[in-house]
């Protein structure tokens, strides 16, 4: 969300925004709303201090006077109350436009409607080759006893996997060595719920739009996350964070809920996309200060980068476009890691800005030196999501016999050279 006396000073970056970020929003009727709201609320002040001056003067009245004071009284309170339910009215229709005002775009995205704009940033690893036939992970899971893809879509549905033997052991191990090189780095590893309350999903900035997206337990007023953003970002909703507590860092390990309402026909073989899956989430609340936002921004992508570069995953980092970013980014670069059964590379890691957008929506705020309460910025980055990041790895460390070479950072975890 943007703050009011912002939107008012800086329309055309507003319009810009919404424009490149393919947002339909009405600007100038939010901007109409936020007049008459600011009227009404004069209105209202103006009554009030009306009527307080007619009952300071109530006591020093005539006696004969005090009947027409008091019914002076009575019918500015009605017109009040009358002039507050349309203040009300016109207050939520104005809330439910700044919900969907885009954060600001930083300049050097390329602006453009979708993913087909973003950029590649660079490449890093070099990319195998096998002096083999080099299988797909779906075969390497089958032929290894990995796990099981079939029966458990008797149970669970499509998009639904179970791991097996050392494979699902992995995917623990994986998420522990995670979050150890996390912790070296100050990051707090927390296990957060994927079951939350719908304003937190508004918080984060997944609702309104996206309610699709999430399964919802309705009987509770619940939803499931698909990400342990939404937990994160609410869990200090409404403190006044004093300076010295910042920059918080978490390391949020959750599972995640995804209907995937939108990707029919997309990814349904194994387990690039699936409904429910584990993410380590790289979190962090710091001051309200670009240029401390934008070291976080790198420090989270050079942590992933860190995790990708021990696991021997080649990958190329991407610049996404005001159109691919999302709403509230304020910049968002993904990176990228090789399937070579697909010969190209896939998104496994994703790392966002959002400077104050979310702050304001989830009410995340801290003291500054000067005592000022401001609201602070927000961003956050994958670390690792299980499965999705298994098919790179066992795909571009796989031998000629199925086997599959562990990296070196994995062995001592795994006790051996292979899975
Ligand atoms: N349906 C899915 N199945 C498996 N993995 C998924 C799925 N959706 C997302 N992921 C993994 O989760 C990562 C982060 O998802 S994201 O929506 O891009 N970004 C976020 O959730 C941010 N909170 C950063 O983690 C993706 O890069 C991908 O590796």
């Amino acid at each position: 969300m943007l703050s009011l006396p912002f939107i008012r000073d800086n329309r055309a970056v507003v319009e810009k925004a919404i424009a490149d970020k393919n947002v339909s929003l009405d600007l100038d009727a939010l901007l109409a709303l936020d007049g008459e709201v600011r009227g009404l609320k004069t209105e209202i002040d103006e009554l009030r201090r009306q009527r307080n001056a007619i009952s300071d003067s109530f006591k020093t009245a005539d006696p004969a006077e005090r009947p027409a004071l008091g019914a002076k009284a009575k019918e500015m309170g009605a017109k009040t109350s009358e002039i507050e339910a349309v203040l009300a009215d016109k207050q939520a229709a104005l809330d439910a436009l700044m919900l969907r005002l885009p954060g600001i775009p930083w300049e050097g995205a390329p602006v453009g409607p979708d993913e087909s704009a973003n950029t590649i940033v660079r490449q890093e690893g070099a990319i195998p080759s096998f002096d083999f036939e080099p299988r797909d992970h779906v075969a390497l899971l089958e032929m290894n006893d990995w796990a099981d893809l079939s029966r458990i879509v008797n149970v669970a549905g499509s998009r639904m996997y179970a791991l097996k033997g050392r494979l699902a052991m992995l995917e623990q191990a994986l998420m522990f060595w995670a979050q150890q090189q996390l912790a070296a780095e100050g990051f707090t590893t927390m296990t957060v719920p994927a079951l939350a309350r719908p304003q937190a999903f508004v918080a984060t900035g997944h609702f309104p739009g996206h309610e699709e997206e999430a399964y919802a337990v309705p009987a509770d007023d619940l939803y499931l996350a698909g990400t342990g953003e939404i937990a994160l970002t609410s869990l200090h909703s409404g403190e006044i964070l004093e300076s010295d507590k910042l920059p918080i860092l978490y390391a949020g390990y959750s599972p995640c809920f995804r209907r995937e309402a939108g990707s029919a026909g997309r990814d349904v073989r194994g387990l690039l996309r699936v409904h429910q899956f584990y993410k380590l989430e790289q979190y962090v609340i710091c001051e309200d200060d670009d240029a401390v936002s934008a070291e976080w921004h790198a420090r989270l992508l050079a942590n992933a980068e860190m995790l990708l570069k021990a696991l021997e995953i080649p990958y190329q980092v991407i610049e996404a476009s005001t159109g691919d970013m999302g709403l509230g980014k304020f910049r968002m670069n993904d990176i990228e890691s090789w399937v070579p059964s697909l010969g190209k590379y896939r998104e496994t890691h994703s790392c966002s800005t959002l400077h104050d957008w979310q702050a304001r929506r989830a009410n995340l705020r801290w003291r500054d030196g000067d005592r000022k309460v401001r609201f602070v910025h927000t961003l956050n980055n994958t670390a690792l999501a299980s499965p999705r990041i298994l098919v790179p790895l066992l795909e571009n460390h796989q031998q000629a016999d199925g086997r599959v070479k562990l990296p070196k950072a994995l062995q001592g975890l795994m006790g051996g050279e292979f899975l």
